[in-house]
């Protein structure tokens, strides 16, 4: 019971019990109370009212704050003091001013309460000495005022301390209620048996049975089969050691019939007498169950996909430690399990990676690769399609591609870096393949036309910079074609592949050499023009050694332009261009030479260029003609054949000699058509002539054929066609072939001219003397004829040596049997000399110009017999 209780119900007592003692003296002595007497009783009845409202109504509100109480308290002491100075009761005070002092301390605060206890006692004291009494009387009575009060005062303070903690253990209750009511936790009590003794309302909830329905039923919860042993075990050791706890995960049956997860701890309080059982704190896991299991689930996907994963990935904290990796990575660098590599770092592993034969220190290696995470995670932008080769001696030849990402946490500050990084080798390889490929000759393998270019753009570069000298070789193999068509294609990649190896062994490394075009190759030294001729000269060495595969023997020749970079040379083409045209002089100028280029030079190439489109088209336009020079017989004037010569009248260039226009024909390849249509017309014409003047005998019509011609495929076949269709005597047509182009291959030479020869054709070595003839090979020849060149008939009777020349020129040709014919003669002089050597035909202007056919044919109708002397 509260103070304020005791002090309500004595307050009704205090005044009742008085107003009753008044009523009883009044009654049993047969008093009358005066005017202030009865005034007093009626306050007293006031009193006793308020006291009685206060104890059934109004029970704290108004009538217990101190003020009032300090009111009412005075009030009541007057009465007292008034009622004792009424004549007829003074015994009445004393009793009830004690009673007073024992009454009003209990709701008093403690200073004012011993104030009104000093102050009562001295009242009782003062109206005790004014009533009479003496000290034996009055003592006794200041102490019980002063004693009541004070145990008043000490019962109010216990009572107030006990109403606080009753109160703190009510809100305690009240709270606990509370939590255990909202909490989704389960709190259980049971006792030694694990009977149950307390459990809150999340108990339904979470396993579907009420606290009392497990109490009337005798529930126990179902576990489930996988669970029960090591939960059973953990209760009993709970349950058998004092203090002791228990964490435990396990599985119980709902009452609808599925499995909770349940996370169980225990708290042994049996010892607790207030409890004096088993404590439970029982959450519901089953959500948190299912997402570990789920997160479970795809962490071992997760895992799958990264040991699964053929590139090597791996994720490192911010200070550079590994913390996950995928089995391709562990494997690569020789660790066996993810734990394993976990904390290490890059130093770590290059430590573990190092090698003596590494071209790097595992040092050097290990502060590359940590700054490249350094700056991923400084700048937070991803490092991405990394392309390089490996680090380590033992992994140099693989081709790796990384990737690295910042990795953030949910604040976005960055933690770590992941890293991706795949072998590539296979495909850089073929990517190296191919850009091989696309810069490479797949014969030669020599670095082809646009490795050249390239090459060349960058070297014009450097040149310029270091103001070092810049040259290029153009070379083209000479009547490569008639290789190819006589002895298969697969036999002119031998010779190319052995030509190239030719080429680049006679040079210094430091030059380049490329495999420009079919059979050219194109060289870009340093070296300056003179030293570019010497190597010019060494590689025209090399070219024509003989070859030889499968028996079969070749002599390929080259003809080379060299150029040297010029300011004006602005891109690669240009100096191409000028080497190229070079080239083209050396073939004009009779191949298997080398020319320099020179600015007049290009003028002329670009005219040739011009010519060699406006040729195509000659033969169809009927712009070619043809001219007949006569051959006379040094020993009597008469016409013992002719030479057919040919024309050329181009409505654009105006009349162009053979010797201009063939060249080009040459070069082109339109000297095939152009030397096949002259070689009709020579057939058509002699036969002509042949049959309307029978008695010219074995007037001759002689047709040049260039070494092009000659190794065409189909020339054999379209000589015999023409023969038998003009009816021609065959020994009549004569074919001459230039000195130069039979000794350019003469084993070739020599095969062909024999078809030719066994058709019934003579044949004819022209301009003997300016090439380079091996005796050997032109006793093979079978010729029939050697035609001297005019540079050596022009020297008569001016320079001895021509004339020593020609000499050994005509024992030559006694000793092989051939007929001689001199070109150029043009003086008397000449005519006598040849004559006195032996000579057996001239053929030059002091006999006749080249002549039309209605011309010629008058010579041969009046046997003309042109003056020797
Ligand atoms: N075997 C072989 N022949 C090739 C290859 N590339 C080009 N050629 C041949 O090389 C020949 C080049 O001929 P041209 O340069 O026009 O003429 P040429 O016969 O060499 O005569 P000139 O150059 O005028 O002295 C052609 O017959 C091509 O078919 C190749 O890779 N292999």
């Amino acid at each position: 019971m509260a103070g304020s209780d005791i002090f309500r119900t004595a307050s009704l007592l205090l005044y009742a019990t008085l107003l009753f003692h008044i009523m009883l003296l009044v009654y049993a002595k047969h008093l009358s109370l005066t005017h202030v007497g009865m005034g007093t009783v009626v306050l007293l009845l006031v009193l006793l009212t308020i006291s009685f409202i206060r104890y059934f109504w109004l029970r704290t509100v108004i009538l217990l704050s101190e003020k009032f109480l300090l009111a009412e308290i005075l009030i009541a002491t007057c009465s007292i003091v008034v009622l004792a100075a009424q004549n007829t009761i003074p015994t009445l005070p004393m009793p009830w001013l004690i009673a007073i002092a024992g009454v009003f301390p209990l709701m008093l605060r403690h200073r004012i309460a011993m104030l009104c206890i000093a102050a009562l006692a001295l009242i009782g004291y003062r109206l005790n000495v004014y009533l009479g009494a003496t000290a034996s009387d009055w003592l006794p009575d200041l102490f019980a005022t002063i004693c009541i009060g004070w145990l008043s005062l000490l019962l109010a303070k216990t009572l107030n301390i006990n109403r606080i903690a009753l109160s703190q253990a009510r809100t305690n209750e009240r709270r606990f209620n509370a939590i255990a009511r909202v909490t989704r936790h389960i709190f259980i009590i049971t006792d030694a048996d694990y009977q149950i003794k307390f459990a809150n309302p999340a108990l339904q909830e979470v396993i579907g049975y009420s606290y009392e329905e497990i109490l009337h039923n005798a529930i126990k919860p179902i576990l489930h089969p996988d669970d029960e042993e090591e939960h059973k075990e953990k209760l009993r050791h709970l349950r058998n050691t004092p203090h002791s706890t228990i964490f435990s995960r396990h599985r119980t049956r709902h009452k609808d019939g599925h499995w909770v997860w349940l996370e169980t701890r225990g708290y042994n309080m049996l010892h607790d007498s207030a409890i004096n059982g088993l404590v439970f704190s029982i959450e519901d896991i089953t959500l948190r169950k299912d997402v570990e299991l789920k997160l479970q689930e795809e962490t071992a996907m997760l895992r799958a996909v990264l040991d699964l994963n053929p590139s090597m990935i791996y994720v490192k904290d911010s200070e550079g430690r590994f913390t996950i990796s995928n089995q391709v990575f562990q494997r690569r660098f020789g660790y066996s399990s993810e734990d394993e590599l976990r904390g290490k770092t890059v130093y770590d592993i290059c430590l573990k990676m190092a090698n003596e034969n590494d071209k790097f220190s595992a040092r050097e290696i290990a502060d590359e690769i940590q700054q490249q995470d350094q700056q991923v995670m400084q700048t937070g932008i991803p490092l991405q399609d990394v392309e390089a080769p490996g680090f380590w001696h033992s992994d140099m030849h693989l081709w790796f591609h990384t990737s690295k990402y910042p990795l953030r946490d949910a604040r976005n500050n960055i933690i770590g870096i992941l890293g991706v990084t795949r072998d590539i080798t296979k495909r850089k390889m073929t990517e190296l393949q191919i850009e091989y490929q696309a810069m490479h000759d797949m014969l030669t393998d020599l670095p082809n036309r646009r490795y050249l270019v390239n090459t060349l753009a960058t070297a014009m570069e450097t040149s310029r910079q270091q103001q070092s000298s810049l040259t290029m070789l153009f070379c083209d193999l000479d009547f490569f074609k008639s290789v190819n068509d006589t002895h298969g294609h697969d036999f002119g990649d031998q010779c190319l592949l052995e030509i190239s190896k030719r080429i680049v062994a006679v040079l210094p490394e430091s030059d380049f050499v490329a495999r420009f075009g079919g059979n050219e190759f194109v060289i870009l030294t340093n070296s300056s023009l003179a030293e570019s001729s010497i190597k010019a000269k060494a590689i025209a060495r090399a070219v024509s050694e003989r070859l030889v595969f499968e028996n079969v023997a070749v002599k390929i020749q080259v003809s080379i332009g060299i150029a040297q970079l010029s300011p004006d040379h602005q891109v690669p083409a240009d100096l191409i261009r000028e080497a190229d045209a070079a080239m083209y002089q050396a073939k004009e100028r009779g191949r298997n030479r080398t020319e320099i280029y020179d600015a007049a030079l290009q003028s002329k190439s670009t005219k040739h260029a011009r010519m060699d489109v406006a040729l195509r088209f000659a033969l169809e336009r009927n712009e070619l003609s043809v001219a007949y020079q006569p051959k006379v017989s040094l020993v009597d004037g008469s016409v013992r054949g002719f030479e057919l010569l040919l024309r050329w009248n181009s409505p654009e260039y105006g009349m162009i000699s053979p010797n201009e226009f063939i060249p080009i024909a040459e070069t082109s390849g339109m000297v095939v058509p152009i030397g096949m249509w002259a070689m009709e017309q020579a057939c058509r014409q002699l036969a002509a002539w042949q049959a309307s003047y029978p008695a010219m005998g074995d007037i001759t019509v002689a047709v040049n054929v260039s070494m092009r011609q000659l190794l065409h495929t189909s020339f054999f076949t379209q000589v015999r066609e023409i023969l038998d269709s003009s009816g021609v005597v065959p020994h009549t047509i004569e074919l001459e072939l230039t000195e130069t182009s039979a000794m350019a291959n003469p084993l070739q030479t020599i095969e062909n001219l024999a078809l030719l020869k066994n058709l019934g054709l003579r044949l004819a070595l022209d301009d003997f003397g300016t090439g380079y003839s091996s005796l050997a090979y032109l006793q093979k020849l079978p010729i029939d004829i050697l035609k001297i060149d005019k540079t050596f008939v022009h020297g008569l009777g001016t320079k001895q040596s021509d004339r020593e020349i020609i000499r050994l020129m005509m024992a030559l040709a006694q000793t092989l049997n051939l007929q001689t014919v001199a070109e150029g003669v043009e003086t008397i002089m000449h005519i006598n000399e040849l004559q006195e050597m032996g000579c057996d035909l001239g053929q030059g202007f002091i006999f006749s110009p080249p002549l039309s056919a209605e011309e010629a044919e008058t010579l041969i109708c009046s046997s003309h017999q042109f003056p020797l002397v």
